[in-house]
């Protein structure tokens, strides 16, 4: 774990020290967008037109803000035009890392070793930490994005004219957008981000007041979906899948490892069936591998579990019905 200072990297854990115990989390630095014909998003520089092939995708399976992407990737069609490259789970002191003998971990561009490589690749002067996920173009060999939340936008429109592109599909409808955003504020806050204030405080009221804000975010989302099918309404929306990337990782990490343990998911009867319905939208199930984000977790945060060893429960099925067909 360790960031990057003008182009080196440094072996190094998240400084809490200047903030009094509070984990704070670093804005993204490469914030340009894809757009269909290539004028500047709304932030950064243009010159990134939607083109088939021309993109690819690092992630990681443990990572809740790269697995946004993920999901994004597969439903709206967009696996044949973008490809992707996953990093192996263990996190640990050159960061991010591939693993070049292994077809599930490797590098597909240039068989880096690790993926600050990439960053100095981009940027060789690079300050700042390594994160997934990051968003890549072939052509100018550079970084598009490294922001979950812009890059899923991008795939949510910006590549809906490409042949086998589930246009019909949106996830940000003009309709619903100030709903999804005000929606998103709190959940990015108290629970995305949330879990992470909590499990990285290093003092005590840091911790608490995270895990206070936390547990209350989950109660207003359970009475929210008692008669809601969905957070913004009766269509799955970008806020559904924000809230899904968590939720899938919390009775397996966040509940013990991030010490999140007022409740589990499954103690919250609408969360759960929630939780469950999304998991089978089909395609989904694919995006979630319960055993690299455990062991992402457990193995790389040293100074959360010095003993790198990962549980072995909980049971979890994610594939029981849902019952929430009579919401509409
Ligand atoms: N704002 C970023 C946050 C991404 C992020 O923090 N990813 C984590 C993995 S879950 C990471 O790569 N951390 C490495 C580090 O902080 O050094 C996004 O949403 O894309």
């Amino acid at each position: 774990m360790g960031l990057l200072i003008e182009g080196q990297w440094h072996d190094q854990w998240y400084d809490t020290d200047k903030t009094g115990g509070k984990f704070e989390r670093e804005a993204a630095r490469f914030r340009n967008w894809v757009t269909a014909d290539g004028v500047a998003g709304p932030s950064g520089d243009g010159g990134f037109p939607a083109e088939s092939g021309r993109y690819h995708l690092y992630v990681s399976m443990a990572c809740p803000w790269a697995h946004r992407t993920l999901i994004f990737r597969k439903l709206k069609g967009l696996e044949s035009h973008i490809s992707v490259s996953v990093v192996h789970p263990d996190m640990l002191e050159n960061g991010w890392e591939f693993r070049p003998g292994q077809e599930a971990h490797r590098d597909h561009r240039y068989g880096a070793q690790y993926l600050h490589q990439i960053y100095t690749r981009a940027a060789g002067d690079y300050t700042g930490r390594v994160t997934v996920p990051v968003l890549w173009d072939k052509e100018r060999q550079t970084i598009v994005s490294n922001e979950s939340a812009d890059i899923i936008r991008m795939f949510n429109s910006a590549f809906d004219g490409l042949p086998g592109v589930v246009a019909e599909q949106d996830f940000y409808p003009q309709t619903m957008r100030a709903g999804v955003d005000e929606i998103n504020e709190r959940v990015y806050h108290t629970v995305n981000n949330g879990v992470y204030k909590a499990g990285f405080a290093t003092a005590q009221d840091k911790y608490e007041s995270a895990f206070k804000a936390l547990f209350e975010s989950l109660d207003w989302l359970e009475q929210r979906l008692a008669d809601t099918r969905y957070l913004a309404g009766g269509v799955i929306t970008e806020a559904d899948w924000r809230l899904f990337t968590t939720l899938i990782r919390f009775d397996a990490v966040y509940y013990s490892h991030f010490k999140c343990n007022l409740k589990q998911i499954r103690d919250y009867p609408n969360l759960s069936g929630y939780l469950r319905e999304l998991y089978q939208v089909p395609g989904v199930a694919e995006t979630v591998d319960i055993e690299q984000i455990k062991r992402h977790y457990y193995v790389s945060q040293r100074t959360v579990n010095p003993t790198g060893i990962v549980p072995v429960g909980p049971q979890l099925d994610f594939s029981a019905p849902h019952g929430r067909g009579h919401l509409s």
